[in-house]
């Protein structure tokens, strides 16, 4: 638990009667012969965690001598600039924004009257009976949480502790929070801050949504891991709507079009950009804000035109540096940054390219987040260098690679002529009778295999879609389009696939030949088995692809799948995935402050 704080103190201590304040009296004259000089660690500024039924505080600092109550205004305006200029995010004066100061921040220098004050203050606090614990997913009481972006609702602060806990147990959420607040997740869309979003369509905010969002609206960078198709997608988005409406709550009297560009996310392929857009741009114009998607195989002038007039963009890194190299695209005001599938925009492909779109925006007074289902080791250190002190949340045992677990997954070893005849075989069980029209898609690792798939399964008669690197934009978007509607059910692709796209009701994912990493794998059967659904993954195994046996035997054994015999033949050494910038190995940052991390696995 953490130390209570002045911010804590004047936000609201409780009543003290006048036995505890006789206590405390004593308790101050010992102290004060013990002379310490320790200071009461700081909170981030913006977290003031008020106890219910507690005092305000004015009414808390009449309980301080007038000595007292200048040296602890005093104390805390210290500790304020203290954290202020050491926490690396500012607050942009335009926008007003919060500036969360984080934990690491050094104890100011206090006078001996201001520490004395301070101290006083603490012991006051401590000496209420009702002082719950200040972690909220562990303490035992209710407790009212209150930051310049985030209130937390009455409602869920009623809910009882025992509830909050058993949920937070249930889904396995683990918190990992350098600033020590206290949100709850919140469990139920009437506990977000008033909105106009429309979720009826949703019974209940999925668990990265519930424990995501108090930190996010509250303007936290913030890492979210959960597996595919949990849907980080709504994470991330009803923030950054909300982000928007807070500044022109605070820019009273601008009108949209002038804010310009303040949202980014950033996808990998093109297809995830628009699937992305079309949920970002729903609430855009409800909220009467202009988004515009940006990603390449396509003329640039619409785009270009849009980004004129958009404060919301969802883009690819290539098309959106070009936008960038022209000038027509600027994100000098951008102050809400995602990166989708994180993991994936970190790998060497991305890196340079994500580094460049950063650097475009302003370094002070931007919140970034990222979300994935697979978060390697390989990329945590370079995802640090474009954070402020983020908050991890995953659901799941997720420092482990894992794989969603209500997917069936068959590996089958096979020789390499084997594949075709096999694949036939799978497709005319799974797509019989009255599964005629269930959706499979099949994954190939190269552009050229894919075609030669799409053209066998055709040659026996099957309606195939195909997408890969080699096909026009535009008969990319063709092909996804009528897999989603079902008017073809059978599509064959390349990884270009993998990430993100959810497309209602696939019913397997087949691995005709297996990816190039291990995440990949997680993502590309990922595709099945969305939302809560069930799924059926097979994965053709060869000689090949032995590299991967021990890891994806882990993901096997993880997710309480049969490991085959003639897997375990290739062995289960797994080799470190490297990155060429960090090694294989994530060093923790030096000096880097005790993060709360709290565990609800059992
Ligand atoms: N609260 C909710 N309740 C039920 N379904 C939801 C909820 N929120 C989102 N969904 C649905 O879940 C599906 C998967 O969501 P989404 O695509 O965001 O998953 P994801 O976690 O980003 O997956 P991936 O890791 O594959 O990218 C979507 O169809 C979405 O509409």
């Amino acid at each position: 638990m953490s130390k209570r704080t002045i911010d804590e103190v004047e936000a609201g201590a409780p009543v003290v009667d006048k036995a505890s304040k006789k206590k405390s009296k004593k308790e101050k004259k010992e102290k004060k012969e013990k002379k310490s000089k320790d200071v009461p660690v700081t909170q981030p500024e913006d977290t003031t965690p008020a106890v219910e039924g507690s005092e305000t505080p004015a009414e808390e600092k009449k309980k301080l001598s007038k000595e007292e109550r200048k040296a602890l205004k005093k104390a805390a305006k210290a500790a304020a600039k203290a954290a202020t200029s050491e926490s690396t995010t500012t607050t942009p004066e335009e926008t007003g924004e919060t500036t969360p100061a984080t934990s690491e921040s050094p104890a100011p220098t206090l006078s001996k009257e201001e520490r004395r004050a301070l101290k006083k203050a603490a012991k006051v606090a401590k000496s209420s009976s009702s002082i719950p614990a200040t972690n909220g997913a562990s303490s035992t009481a209710k407790v009212a949480i209150s930051t310049e972006n985030y209130t937390q609702s009455s409602e869920l602060t009623d809910v009882p502790q025992a509830t909050i806990d058993a949920y937070m147990k249930e889904h396995s959420i683990t918190i990992t929070d350098p600033h020590n607040l206290n949100f709850r997740p919140i469990t139920n869309f009437s506990y977000l801050p008033p909105n106009s979003f429309d979720f009826s369509k949703f019974e209940a905010p999925t668990p990265i949504q519930a424990a995501t969002w108090p930190f996010t609206i509250s303007g936290h960078d913030c890492i979210g891991v959960a597996e595919t198709g949990s849907g980080k997608t709504l994470a991330f988005s009803v923030p950054a709507i909300r982000h928007i409406y807070s500044l022109l709550e605070k820019n009273s009297g601008k009108n949209t079009k002038s804010l310009g560009v303040r949202v980014v996310v950033v996808s990998p392929t093109r297809e995830l950009a628009m699937q992305i857009f079309e949920v970002v741009e729903k609430f855009s114009t409800e909220a009467g804000l202009t988004a515009v998607c940006v990603y390449g195989g396509v003329p640039k002038d619409d785009q270009r035109r849009l980004l004129k007039r958009a404060q919301v963009v969802v883009a690819t890194p290539g098309r959106l540096n070009d936008f960038i190299d022209e000038g027509s695209a600027d994100l000098s005001k951008v102050s809400y940054i995602v990166l989708d599938e994180a993991d994936r925009m970190l790998d060497k492909g991305f890196e340079d390219a994500i580094r460049k779109i950063i650097g475009s925006t302003p370094k002070t007074g931007r919140q970034t987040l990222m979300f994935t289902a697979t978060w390697p080791q390989s990329v945590r250190e370079l995802a640090s260098t474009f954070m402020t002190s983020p908050v991890k949340i995953s659901i799941g045992d997720r420092d482990e690679l894992r794989a969603n677990t209500r997917i069936k997954q068959t590996v089958e070893v096979i020789d390499q002529r084997g594949k075709e005849q096999r694949l036939l075989q799978l497709v005319k069980q799974y797509q019989s009778g009255s599964s005629a029209n269930d959706r499979i898609l099949v994954f190939c690792l190269y552009k050229k295999e894919a075609s030669r798939i799409e053209s066998f399964l055709r040659s026996r008669g099957y309606s195939v879609a195909g997408i890969h690197g080699d096909l026009s934009q535009v008969q990319r978007t063709q092909a996804l389009a009528n897999f989603k509607s079902g008017k073809c059910p059978l599509m064959v692709a390349t990884d270009v696939a993998a990430r993100g796209l959810d497309i209602p009701a696939v019913k397997m994912v087949i691995n005709v030949t297996f990816p190039l990493t291990i995440e990949d794998y997680v993502h590309r059967i990922g595709r099945t088995g969305r939302a809560g659904a069930t799924g059926i993954a097979y994965t053709f195994f060869t000689e090949h692809d032995k590299a991967h046996s021990g890891a994806l035997v882990n993901i096997l054994k993880a997710a309480n799948q049969e490991v085959p015999e003639s897997l375990l033949k290739f062995g289960t050494t797994v080799k470190k995935k490297e990155h060429g910038a960090y090694g294989a190995f994530y060093k923790k940052t030096e000096g880097a402050p005790a993060a709360t991390k709290i565990t609800f696995d059992d």
